[in-house]
């Protein structure tokens, strides 16, 4: 059996397409998605145009829901993994497989230190997953599921296979960590833009905030020795040149990456909105401690680190060009 920790968007769509292909899956999650589910079972969608259902979910709202899994995928928020680690120890049986489907760089580190008689796996989503209420969740943007090499997944690859989610494992999923941070440095741009994804990158001042943050984690990485792998097309390292091109321009050649669900928001954006702490200490703040661990400063990253901690107690929304401005300060 799988189980799924702390299924909210990534939880229940990932769960939601192995158990539409007959996996069973159990989903642990909170009580207001479970009267959702129990109300209008799940709906996966996405960008392809799938079009799933499942109507008998089996969903449980405490740790006990895990007991018995042989492979959990751990979904919540950066800061609630060392909390959803230590209700797993005492659940899980010695030897369970555990797959941290989170993004960050340390989250499979904590689930680690607590549950010593696991084997954890580093994992991560690339794409976009839009919780639409209801019980439905969509796929926005390509991408399939990274892992970390490890023999303990083997019984487990053809059910991603057949629920369209294969698994790409890779011999050191750091540098694929990496690529997604960088990703994941438009997480606070978003959030204070206030727009769908589609809208904030059609905007040049938004994507040249983004590619100073880039810009910036970029030369922090190459001064560490950590070279990012390629998730997409094009090298990161040539990701801020293209970010700042004009909208024309930059509509010709990467609009692919506009090519998004239109409502499509980041996890950071839904945070703010639901007045939840955010994940920014575990995307931007990453790259300020990297600064530090080099003895160097991120004045970009360290700005949107403090700007979405004001927004997560006093929210407003900011114009690129204000954005602009404020990160160049
Ligand atoms: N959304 C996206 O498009 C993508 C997100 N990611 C990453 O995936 C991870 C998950 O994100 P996302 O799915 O958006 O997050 P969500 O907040 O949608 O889902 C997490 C769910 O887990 C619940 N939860 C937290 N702690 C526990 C616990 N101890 N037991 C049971 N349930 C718990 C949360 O409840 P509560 O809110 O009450 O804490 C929430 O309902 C993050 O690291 C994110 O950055 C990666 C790629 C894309
Ligand atoms: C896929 C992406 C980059 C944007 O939705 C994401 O990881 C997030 O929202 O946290």
């Amino acid at each position: 059996m799988i189980a799924v920790y702390g299924a909210g968007g990534v939880g229940c769509y990932v769960g939601g397409r192995l158990a539409a292909t007959g996996t069973p899956v159990t989903f642990v999650g909170r009580a207001r998605t479970a009267s959702e589910v129990a109300a209008h079972g799940l709906r996966l969608t996405d960008y392809l145009g799938a079009d799933l259902r499942v109507d008998d979910v089996r969903f449980e709202t405490t740790p006990t829901g895990a007991a018995g899994a042989d492979l959990i995928l751990v979904t919540v928020k950066s800061a609630a993994t060392a909390v959803a680690a230590d209700e797993l120890a005492s659940v899980l049986k010695p030897g369970a497989v555990v797959v941290s489907f989170q993004n960050g760089l340390r989250n499979a580190d904590v689930l680690r230190e607590r549950l010593t008689e696991q084997v954890v796996v580093t994992g991560m989503v690339p794409f976009n997953v839009l919780n639409r209420g209801g019980g439905a969740f969509h796929q926005g943007t390509a991408g399939k599921l990274d892992v970390q090499q490890d023999a303990a997944l083997a019984p487990y690859v053809g059910a991603f296979e057949q629920a369209g989610l294969p698994l790409t494992q890779h011999d050191d999923i750091v540098p694929v960590q990496w690529s997604k941070l960088l990703l994941n440095l438009n997480n606070p741009i978003n959030a204070l833009s206030d727009l769908p994804l589609r809208d904030e990158l059609s905007q040049r001042a938004y994507r040249r905030c983004l590619a100073a943050a880039q810009a910036e984690a970029l030369g922090l990485l190459d001064a560490a020795g950590i070279r990012p792998a390629q998730l997409l097309a094009v090298p990161m390292h040539r990701f801020p040149s293209v970010l700042r091109l004009p909208d024309f321009l930059f509509r010709r050649l990467a609009g692919k990456v506009l090519a998004v669900d239109p409502h499509a928001r980041t996890s950071m954006w839904e945070d703010l909105e639901a007045g939840r702490p955010t994940e920014i200490d575990y995307l931007n703040g990453e790259v300020v401690r990297l600064a530090e661990s080099l003895g160097r400063d991120a004045p970009v990253n360290r700005k949107l680190v403090d700007l979405i901690r004001a927004a997560e107690t006093d929210r407003r929304s900011w114009s690129g060009a204000e954005l602009l401005r404020e990160l160049q300060r």
